[in-house]
């Protein structure tokens, strides 16, 4: 199957579709339809940039602990749904026809459009009718991008929050700084969500961390002093939690993972992003 650029479908162990995606350099990405859950990004020379546990699981009911996962409709346990939503635990399919996102958007990318939409079951759980279209693309230049689109398809407003649960592959959680989070107020998860301001210039681990960091900008960096290579993270379009926006027709967030220079070997903390928002059809 080619969409764009080198795809090619497989089936994992489970009998699950999984999708890999090629720049023409050799960085690479792949999706299982498991979730529309990234479970790799590697450089052009193999490299891999996420973690997964060795414990994880790759089939229904359990969430995949590793990679990207994507929490819909629901960030945590803010409402009544199961724990991220059930998004992740859901079977994505391919769109084999996507639409376009923008003129000249996917220039140079290999990229794959899933969809999402709510069986009979959902429906009783969470009554909203949504189609979910999320576009993973690796770019010519090896970094990682991802587009969300989350369309209302009936006439009654919804809200719901979204997060890219990422975990990132690094050398030591002692030698890790994040850049970009200074003097934002957050919830503590470990405070019983209790609001506190970051006073730090930049956030280090000494011990676990737990939070939702309110407003953040849209650029944020992760270091990893031992490998001396920085992630960043680029996010446009939905606003981060503490924000109640209300959007019109399809909101859109993307999110651009750029290439760090070299590799990592562990995991840091999951670095989450998310939002609420309201759709109107
Ligand atoms: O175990 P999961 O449902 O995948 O959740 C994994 C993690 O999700 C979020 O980051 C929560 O803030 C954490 O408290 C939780 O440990």
């Amino acid at each position: 199957m080619d969409y764009n650029g080198v795809v090619e479908v497989s089936r994992d162990k489970n009998g699950i579709d999984e999708i890999l995606l090629r720049n023409p350099r050799g960085a690479s990405t792949r999706v299982s339809l498991y979730g529309g859950q990234v479970l790799s990004w590697r450089t052009d020379q193999g490299e891999e940039l996420l973690f997964t546990s060795s414990k994880a699981i790759f089939k229904p009911p359990n969430p995949v602990r590793g990679g990207i996962p994507i929490c819909f409709p629901q960030f945590g346990n803010r409402g009544a749904l199961e724990h991220h939503g059930f998004a992740r635990k859901k079977v994505w399919i391919i769109d084999d026809n996507p639409p376009p996102l923008q003129p000249n958007d996917s220039n140079g990318k290999s990229y794959v459009d899933l969809l999402l939409k709510p069986s009979e079951d959902d429906l009783k759980l969470w009554p909203h009718s949504f189609e979910f279209r999320l576009r993973v693309a690796i770019t010519a230049e090896g970094n990682l991008a991802m587009v969300s689109r989350i369309r209302n398809i009936n006439c009654k407003p919804f809200s719901f929050s979204i997060a890219y649960h990422t975990y990132f592959s690094i050398s030591d959680i002692n030698e890790v700084r994040v850049e970009g989070l200074e003097t934002l107020d957050y919830l503590d998860n470990l405070c019983e969500r209790e609001r506190f301001t970051e006073q730090g210039d930049a956030l280090t681990f000494e011990s676990e961390v737990d939070r939702v960091y309110l407003s953040s900008s849209d650029v944020i960096a992760v270091f990893d002093h031992q490998r001396k290579r920085t992630f960043q993270i680029r996010k446009e379009g939905l606003p981060d939690v503490g924000k109640n926006s209300l959007f019109h027709s399809q909101p859109t967030s993307s999110f651009l993972f750029f290439l760090p220079s070299e590799n990592f070997n562990h995991h840091s903390p999951p670095l989450k992003f998310q939002t609420p928002a309201t759709v109107r059809s």
